[in-house]
């Protein structure tokens, strides 16, 4: 048992220690505000995915325990956050309203000194930032279990922003109510992604109620806020924001559930040394053109992460391919690799080069 003197002492040694944490990010937040004035001034140089992604990953490699790597990250997040915000204060549109998983997944990325600009859909999101209202935004482009996100595909057609980072977080749906009493529910609204992702959970204990899709987890949640009689599916953020209490938790039938979200910009990022390319490009309807596009690929030796295809909306029964690679646009083999599947395309654009995400578990 610890005496109260040695507690005492304990206690003493913790203050020296957070007096040095202090002295040292102060130090840390001087040495940023002067990487901060070697950058032109031009306020989309400021925030530096690359850089970002290898501190954390140098931190995570050398972390010797026994704080937890998501709690290192967690740190390190909103020390960059505080650094950045000293440099240049970020301001981020995202597929709102307040509490949305995209909005988890901003804050997750650029921490609580960056300013959030919730938008009503992605259309908006890019606008926002093509109209230098805001310097990034953020959109989901893909669920594990429901997939793609159409609608983000066709906006990074349409528009002249890059993919600059990703992010990657676990998501956990919780059914939420006013009483948190399941035999009150008669309806149970929310994103229609986030139904399907818990439909066997819903089939199985709600089969008789009625489902409602909304826009999003977060305004299904306000929308139940108003009625005894209905249930939202949403994160815990969500519920929170409206009174919610949790009538069951974790309903999602896939536990290992995550959602790629982007950020877009203006800006393209610089290698990291872990990157991914995100690449569309249409092809003549000619015997063998998938696989003649898709051979030059694997002849430089390139993983694919991820192909989908797209109506191209021009024409009927055209396609557009989506794919994703390891590598970054400015790698040798990569880059070889993009001038050749353009010859092979009719239209071929890169979306962006960014560093591959470290999955986070914050969305839970
Ligand atoms: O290295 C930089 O360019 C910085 O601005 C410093 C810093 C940091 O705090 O480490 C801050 C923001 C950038 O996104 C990356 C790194």
């Amino acid at each position: 048992m610890t005496t109260g003197k040695e507690l005492d002492n304990l206690r003493q040694s913790i203050d020296a220690i957070d007096d040095q944490l202090l002295a040292l990010l102060n130090q840390r937040a001087e040495l940023a505000i002067q990487v901060g004035k070697y950058k032109s001034g031009n306020p989309s140089e400021f925030y530096v995915p690359s850089r970002e992604k290898q501190i954390y990953t140098r931190l995570l490699r050398e972390n010797p325990g026994p704080v937890p790597d998501e709690a290192v990250r967690a740190i390190f997040r909103e020390v960059i956050s505080a650094c950045l915000n000293l440099e240049q204060p970020l301001t981020i549109a995202y597929l709102g309203p307040e509490a949305t998983f995209t909005h988890i997944a901003s804050m997750e990325h650029f921490g609580q000194s960056a300013r959030y600009q919730p938008s009503p859909s992605i259309r908006d999101v890019f606008s926002e930032v093509e109209r230098g209202r805001v310097h990034y935004g953020v959109a989901p482009i893909e669920n594990s279990t429901e997939g793609v996100v159409n609608y983000t595909l066709d906006c990074l057609v349409d528009s002249d922003l890059s993919i600059c980072a990703e992010i990657e977080l676990g998501i956990t749906h919780h059914l939420m109510s006013l009483s948190g009493k399941i035999e009150s529910i008669r309806r149970v609204y929310s994103h229609p992604h986030a139904i399907a992702q818990c439909r066997q959970w819903l089939d199985l204990n709600l089969p008789e109620v009625e489902l409602v899709d909304i826009t999003s987890t977060a305004r299904a949640a306000e929308i139940v806020s108003h009625d005894e009689t209905s249930a939202a599916i949403c994160s815990e953020l969500a519920g929170k924001l409206y009174s919610l209490v949790p009538v069951v938790r974790k309903i999602e039938d896939k536990t290992n559930n995550f959602t790629r979200f982007i950020v877009v910009g203006n800006t393209r990022t610089k290698k990291s040394g872990n990157d991914k390319t995100s690449v569309v490009f249409s092809l003549s309807h000619a015997v063998g053109s998938l696989y003649h596009a898709l051979e030059v690929i694997s002849r430089f030796d390139i993983n694919m992460t991820k192909i989908e295809s797209r109506p191209s909306k021009m024409k009927a029964w055209e396609y557009l391919f989506h794919i994703d690679i390891e590598g970054h646009c400015d790698d040798e083999n990569v880059s070889q690799a993009l001038d050749l599947l353009g010859q092979r395309s009719l239209f071929l654009k890169v979306l962006g080069s960014y560093p591959k995400s470290i999955p986070s578990r914050k969305g839970e």
